[in-house]
């Protein structure tokens, strides 16, 4: 099976990293002619991935007809999926493997939906689950979940994305490992804002759990499995973005939670997934007070100390 990487951002990289070091020929795809001829000649990614050379087996080019394979990880932003797949007609029919999270502003979609949305030849999948780009391209363990709902091409998959240090498991739940792990960036938000305003980790540890509910009742709604939810897509990147300054998610709400400005150059998937995520709650009259809390902070200037007291003050309840 042939598998390249379309967007060279962290993420894209050091998936290409990790099965070139297999010794599998692999293409990246930058959209940015200069970006791309940067990275193939210096052998690194110093915009997105510094610090990391490129195995020799990894090409990286600009032009798609060069990166076309049976396999496509689609490794952009989530708020950028749709414009990728239709700014670039030579992606249709194939197995394209989403490899964002989020939930798109406008359609309150997630990737796999909007892959079908886009492009309904195509065969979709996800792959998710708690794993820093720099963790995966220094080659240290991580585990990760393949989504995808036929599961004899997902054991053909899981098979080909397996390397040394990145072990995959396999789930034909795509709804519960997309929904896991876009909803986990909301919590990751609140729980940094908490942190940074030094609200301390018990109150971290409550809106985690808290928080987890809530992923729990969306996704249960929509259809997801809840061993799905409690495996490395839900509750294992839950536990990893919202208690690591690793995670861009975690530092904006960091520097919401310090009343600090934040680059807005930086990926915070989860700042757009929020509003989608609150906009389909409303809809489904689901309970999301926490991630309504995290709107509020963002769109409208509410502190987190504000939005805490709001939290602790609604009425009593069954956990
Ligand atoms: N970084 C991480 O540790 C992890 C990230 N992820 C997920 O991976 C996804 C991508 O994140 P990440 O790689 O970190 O993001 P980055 O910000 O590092 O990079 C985003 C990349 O997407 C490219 N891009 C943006 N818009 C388009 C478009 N319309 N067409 C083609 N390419 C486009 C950008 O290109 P350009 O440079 O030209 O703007 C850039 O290369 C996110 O959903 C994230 O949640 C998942 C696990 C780990
Ligand atoms: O998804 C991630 C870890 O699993 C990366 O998190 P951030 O996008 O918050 O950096």
């Amino acid at each position: 099976m042939s598998i390249s990487v379309i967007g060279a951002g962290a993420f894209g990289t050091a998936l290409a990293i990790s099965l070139a070091r297999t010794g599998m020929a692999v293409s990246l795809w930058a959209r940015d002619p200069n970006h791309a001829a940067n990275m193939q000649n210096t052998r690194e990614n110093t915009a997105r991935l510094p610090g990391v050379a490129l195995p020799d087996s990894i090409t990286v080019t600009a032009n798609i007809s060069e990166a076309l394979a049976d396999t496509m990880l689609l490794a952009v932003p989530m708020q950028k999926m749709r414009d990728l797949l239709k700014s670039t007609p030579e992606l249709n029919s194939r197995l394209l493997v989403a490899c964002c999270k989020g939930v798109e502003l406008e359609t309150e979609l997630g990737p796999v939906a909007v892959i079908r949305d886009c492009d309904p030849k195509a065969t979709p999948a996800i792959l998710t689950g708690p794993s820093f780009a720099a963790d995966i391209a220094r080659g240290l363990p991580t585990a990760l979940t393949l989504a995808i709902a036929d599961d004899s091409l997902g054991q053909s998959l899981q098979q080909a994305l397996t390397t040394p240090n990145l072990r995959i498991y396999r789930t034909t739940d795509t709804i519960g490992a997309e929904l896991g792990g876009a909803l986990k960036n909301v919590i990751a938000i609140a729980c940094g804002a908490a942190m940074g305003a030094g609200l301390g980790e018990s109150a971290r540890a409550a809106l985690m759990t808290r928080g987890y509910a809530e992923v729990q009742r969306m996704a249960q709604a929509l259809g997801a499995r809840p061993d799905t939810l409690a495996g490395l897509s839900g509750f294992g990147d839950l536990t990893l973005t919202c208690t690591s300054d690793q995670s861009r998610n975690y530092r904006f709400g960091l520097s919401l939670g310090r009343d600090e400005p934040f680059d807005p150059q930086i990926t915070v998937e989860g700042a757009a997934t929020a509003r989608a995520v609150k906009a389909r709650a409303k809809h489904m009259n689901i309970d999301m007070p926490i991630t309504a809390a995290v709107v509020g902070m963002i769109d409208h200037n509410l502190k987190i100390t504000q939005a805490m007291e709001m939290l602790l003050s609604r009425p009593p309840k069954e956990e």
